[in-house]
């Protein structure tokens, strides 16, 4: 579903990530791990088409209005004075087009998805009027409606409570036995041990991505944490002169 070659992604020339191969399985379920600043949030960027890649590709094989990307919460612009059901519905926009409306199924289809996170009866509030577990809430509501096939998440349960975090683990495995490809950034290594089948370990440069049992170890999170202590801003623009190999096989895999 994605494929990455030799992937480089900088910021003022310095790369915060480099040389990454490797490909996510359609329908794999990944947590994406690593230490602060260790580039995940550029790789969904990324993939999601939002930075300038280079030298590498990424390619994605589903058509834009079928990939989700739900950003860090502090990205969120919550002072947008707009309805909780009319951002939910913008989830439909490819179905219905940028200027197409509302019909009584979009309408159906988002107090359903309202229903799913446990905010039914939330559809008039504003979102500024929100917590962020409520918030978080109605992003996934909004990826609901989008069925997508591919969904990016980034930190989609940083400060939600325990109730909110297992309502919305649970949309993350329903979508997971839908077949779709799911790529999670995540903190929590108890989390992904428990809920995610695959793995991939950054830390500027891929250090590990399969299983995430094979994974999560302490010499390669130790290795991780490691290489990001060491990281230097002034760094030269690339230590590495010679492309990694693919770090995974998850197509055989998964
Ligand atoms: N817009 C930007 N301009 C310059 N540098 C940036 C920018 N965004 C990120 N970086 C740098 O790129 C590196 C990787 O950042 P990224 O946000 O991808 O890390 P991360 O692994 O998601 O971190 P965290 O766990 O803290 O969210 C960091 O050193 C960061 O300072």
């Amino acid at each position: 579903m994605v494929r990455l070659d030799n992937l480089t992604v900088s910021y003022r020339r310095h790369p915060a990530l480099h040389h990454v191969s490797g490909q996510f399985a359609r329908g794999s379920l990944t947590a994406v791990v690593g230490p602060n600043g260790s580039g995940k949030s550029t790789l969904l960027k990324s993939t999601m088409g939002l930075l300038r890649c280079g030298p590498g590709q990424i390619h994605v094989a589903a058509p834009r209005e079928r990939i989700a990307y739900l950003p860090q919460l502090t990205e969120i612009d919550r002072t947008f004075p707009m309805a909780v059901r009319d951002c939910v519905s913008l989830g439909g926009w490819p179905r219905q087009g940028a200027w197409g409306g509302v019909d009584e199924a979009a309408l159906r289809r988002v107090d359903e998805a309202l229903e799913a996170v446990g905010l039914a009866g939330f559809a008039t509030r504003t979102i500024g009027s929100l917590s962020s577990g409520q918030l978080q809430r109605v992003m996934f509501a909004r990826l609901l409606v989008q069925d997508a096939e591919l969904i990016l998440l980034d930190e989609p349960f940083t400060a939600m409570d325990s109730k909110t975090t297992a309502t919305l683990l649970a949309l993350v495995q329903r979508w997971h036995a839908e077949g779709r490809t799911v790529i999670a950034v995540l903190h929590d290594d108890a989390q992904v041990r428990a809920f995610f089948p695959q793995t991939m370990l950054l830390a500027r440069e891929c250090i590990a991505w399969g299983p995430t049992s094979q994974v999560l170890t302490e010499p390669l999170l130790s290795k991780a944490r490691n290489m990001a202590e060491a990281w230097d801003e002034q760094a030269e623009i690339c230590t590495v002169d010679q492309p990694a190999p693919a770090r995974n096989t998850l197509e055989a895999a998964v």
